[in-house]
This record gives structure tokens, sequence and C-alpha cells, in this order.
């Protein structure tokens, strides 16, 4: 471990309230320009993992980003520079240009000292992610109880990336309610942010049940099997 690493993850267990173990021993070092896509069978534990690297679950072992723990940061804080993107966003309440009011003037969002936050130039820039993956501007003052899962997947896709702060983003199955071309659209964006010098993302965790989607994004390989965690050399076949 050391202090110039992006994120670590070392030894890190997740027992649920009963007592049973979910996974233990897991470790991996995110370096910058890393995907580490996440794969296992159902129930294995992937979600959990992810929620785990956002502070959203409990877990014994250390996660450290930029070499400091979350609760260093404040938790809140930490949730915007380490994002999780939820396969199933909650229910929200209102629409989803409410929320992007709301994230706009939380100011943990916004960037400090640096000059060319995409967001902080153009508040649209969400909206713009999203219209060029098919979301129709009006969709975004709609109740987000009225949305359709593949729209509420890519608003709220584009709203965490149109935001500019997260530097690792967690995606648990990003794509999986949409079409293909949509999907493809999807990862390009996301590859784009990923490899442009402009943005904050540095590395991604990304889950996914597709052997196709992790051979085409994916750069490292983390299977999770029998309650541990492997890192293979290549993706699945
Ligand atoms: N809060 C909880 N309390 C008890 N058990 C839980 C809790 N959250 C998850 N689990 C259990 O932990 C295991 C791992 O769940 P998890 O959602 O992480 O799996 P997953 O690999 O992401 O599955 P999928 O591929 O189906 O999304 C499952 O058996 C699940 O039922």
């Amino acid at each position: 471990m050391s202090g110039d690493d992006l994120f670590t993850v070392h030894d890190l267990d997740c027992t649920t309230e009963e007592g049973s173990q979910i996974f233990s021993g897991v470790s991996i070092v995110l370096n910058e320009g890393d995907i580490v896509v996440v794969q296992g069978k159902s129930g294995c534990g992937k979600t959990t993992f992810l929620k785990c690297l956002a502070h959203l679950n409990l877990y014994t072992g250390k996660i450290l980003f930029h070499g400091k723990t979350p609760k260093s940061y404040g938790i809140p804080v930490y949730r915007t520079k380490v994002a999780y993107v939820p396969q199933r966003p909650p229910l929200l309440p209102g629409s989803p240009r409410d929320f992007l009011s709301a994230a706009f003037s939380f100011g943990a969002r916004r960037k400090k000292g640096k000059s060319a936050s995409m967001y902080a130039e153009d508040p649209e820039y969400p909206v713009k992610i999203a219209s060029s993956w098919g979301i129709d501007v009006q969709l975004w003052n709609r109740d987000w109880s009225n949305l359709s899962g593949g729209e509420t997947q890519r608003i709220a896709l584009a709203i965490c990336i149109g935001l500019d702060s997260a530097e690792v983003l967690l995606l648990d199955e990003p794509t999986s309610a949409l079409d293909h071309q949509s999907c493809l659209q999807v990862e390009r964006q996301i590859l784009d942010t990923l490899r442009s010098n402009e943005s904050s993302l540095k590395a991604i965790v990304w889950i996914t049940h597709s052997p196709e989607q992790a051979s085409r994004v994916g750069t490292r390989f983390l299977h999770f099997s029998g309650g541990s965690a492997l890192e293979e050399p290549n993706p699945p076949v």
C-alpha cells in the first residue's frame, strides 16, 4: 500500500446482519485508467462489494482513496469522489431536473482549483450526454416514477458522468436495461470520459453479466466465487 495509490482495497470482509459471510479477503489496488470488470454468479456478492467500496455497506478491512480512509474525507464528500451508480436507481421524489438542480447546489460536488470542469462550465452537460443516448430533454421534467428502466438508467448515469466529480465510478450493471445499440453508445461515452484529460474520472469498477461487454470495456477482471474474489488475467470466454 502506498499513499500514491488511487484506490486500495485490502482484505475486505463482508458479513450479513444475520452473521453469514458474503465474501472475505478481497484485495485490489486500482490505478489510473483501470476498468476492473467484476463478474460472478448471481448472488455471489458483486453488488455488496461495490456498496462496501462506496461505504454504503458495513465491512471490515481497509479501503483507502489517495491513501486516506473514506471517513477522513467525510462520507458525503467521499461518495461524490467514489460514486456508486446502482443497477436500479431508487425511486427518488420529483424529476431528474429537480435532482440535477439539487446536485448543482450541493457544494461538495463543486470543483476547487480546477478550471476546466465540464459541469461547472455547462450545467446542462448531463442533459447533453443523455441526449446523445436518445433521451429527449422533456424526460428530465417527468417524475422518476414515470420513466422506463432504461430511461432511468441512462439519466442516472448521465448525471453521474456529467457532474464530473467522481474519480472512481462504481457501476452496477449500468446497461442491463438497454438495447444493444444504446448499450454501445453508453459504453463509448464512459470510455471516452475515462480517457479524457478534462474529466475527473480515473478508474471504474464495472459489474456485468455479459462476457461480450467484459471483453469490450475491461482492462482487468475480478471474478467472485465461493466467498472470495480472484483477479484473472483475461476476460471470460
Ligand atoms: N442486507 C442484506 N441482508 C442479508 N443478505 C443480504 C443483504 N444484501 C445482500 N444479501 C445477500 O448477499 C448475497 C450477495 O448479494 P449481492 O446483491 O451482492 O449479489 P450479486 O452478486 O450482486 O447478485 P446479482 O448478480 O444477482 O445482482 C445474496 O445472497 C444476497 O441475498
